[in-house]
């Protein structure tokens, strides 16, 4: 087994000139504040971090208008304090703020910007299922002074860096920095990330999906007809049977993808049409769009590539069709023929 830590990793990637000394340590940073939430999130009951935030006698609720667990609010805090002295950040984004925080005028300011979903899969903490944190780095632009939420409205692709650490039976962090996708397994005795797969492959071809099926009669026809193509099986037009799975923590689905291939989905709905999808663009879908792209795979929204759509708002949500290429080509084309021909 590899003794490769993440620190090490990092530092021989400097030397290949894939990363430089700034966007090292703020990778570092982040990986040392996801070691202190998985430490809050293994106490449970113990550390006394489970259930909701309780407000003046209401739950509290977040700029999502989703009520706040404990871990999404102690996680947003591990995550800022941590990244707040500044020196290679500009500002924070997180799914718990309304607004991005730039970095206090005390300290030096730096050239990037981070986006984080500080605990995805909030529905898992109080039933001990993996959960994670998703995070984002995208290039502060030249000449901002004090960076605002519309510096942070760059397309995925513009993302120097993405990665998520997930919190289940072993924690691990999976990362890339545009030069595969890589994944480190959290030693707790050493507290060190070691490296323990080196460019992760996400099969072309899959016979997994991973959606939440309760919605189905709120799906748009292309979506009805693909779902009901893979159900279908063997005896179907897809010629295969498929196999489902469905975590509720993307993390936790995405990992599994990673891993063994699949395609995860969570399209629009009509439960709420003002809605454009339940996740959001820029710290959920732009992060693990650039982690499958990075492993072989592939990231759309149904229609576009996930990371081409030019954001408008911090919060901005997005369907999500991701993980094996060729399942994901076939999801997408669902779509466009129903465009072409509604009827
Ligand atoms: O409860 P649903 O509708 O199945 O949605 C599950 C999805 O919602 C999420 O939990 C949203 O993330 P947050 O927990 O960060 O809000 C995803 O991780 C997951 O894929
Ligand atoms: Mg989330
Ligand atoms: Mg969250």
């Amino acid at each position: 087994m590899s003794s490769i830590s993440l620190t090490r990793f990092l530092i021989e990637e400097e030397r290949a000139g894939h990363v430089n000394p700034d966007l090292r340590l703020l990778i570092e940073v982040v990986a040392r504040a996801c070691k202190s939430i998985s430490v809050a999130v293994g106490k449970g009951a113990l550390g006394g971090v489970l259930g909701d935030v309780i407000a003046s006698g209401a739950a509290s609720i977040n700029v999502q208008g989703e009520a706040q667990k404990k871990l999404d609010v102690l996680s947003n805090e591990i995550l800022l304090e941590a990244n707040a002295w500044g020196g290679h950040l500009a500002a924070c984004a997180s799914e718990e703020m309304d607004h991005s925080q730039p970095i206090p005028d005390a300290f030096p300011r730096g050239a990037y910007l981070l986006l984080f979903d500080p605990l995805d899969g909030s529905s898992n903490i109080d039933v001990n299922v993996s959960v994670g944190t998703i995070f984002s780095v995208l290039r502060c632009p030249e000449g901002v002074e004090q960076a605002g939420d519309e510096h942070f409205l760059q397309p995925g692709r513009e993302q120097v860096a993405a990665g998520y650490c997930i919190y289940g039976p072993s924690t691990m962090l999976v990362l890339t920095i545009g030069h595969g996708t890589h994944a480190f397994t959290l030693d707790r005795e050493q507290g060190s990330f070691v490296l323990t797969q080196k460019g992760m492959r996400v099969p072309e071809e899959t016979k997994e999906f991973a959606i939440n099926v309760s919605n189905q009669r709120h799906w748009e026809a292309p979506m009805q007809r693909y779902v009901s193509d893979l159900l279908a099986g063997k005896e179907g037009p897809r010629g295969k049977d498929f196999n489902m799975r469905w975590i509720a923590s993307m993390v936790a689905d995405v990992h599994r993808i990673l891993t063994r291939g699949g395609i995860f989905i969570y399209p629009w709905d009509r439960k709420d049409p003002g809605k454009a999808g339940k996740l959001r663009l820029m710290y959920e879908a732009n992060p693990m769009a650039m982690l499958v792209e990075q492993a072989g795979g592939a990231a759309s929204n149904g229609r576009e590539r996930i990371m081409d759509i030019a954001p408008s708002q911090l919060h901005q949500r997005v369907p999500v069709f991701l993980g094996s290429k060729k399942e994901v080509a076939e999801a997408t084309r669902y779509h466009l023929e129903h465009d072409a021909n509604p009827a």
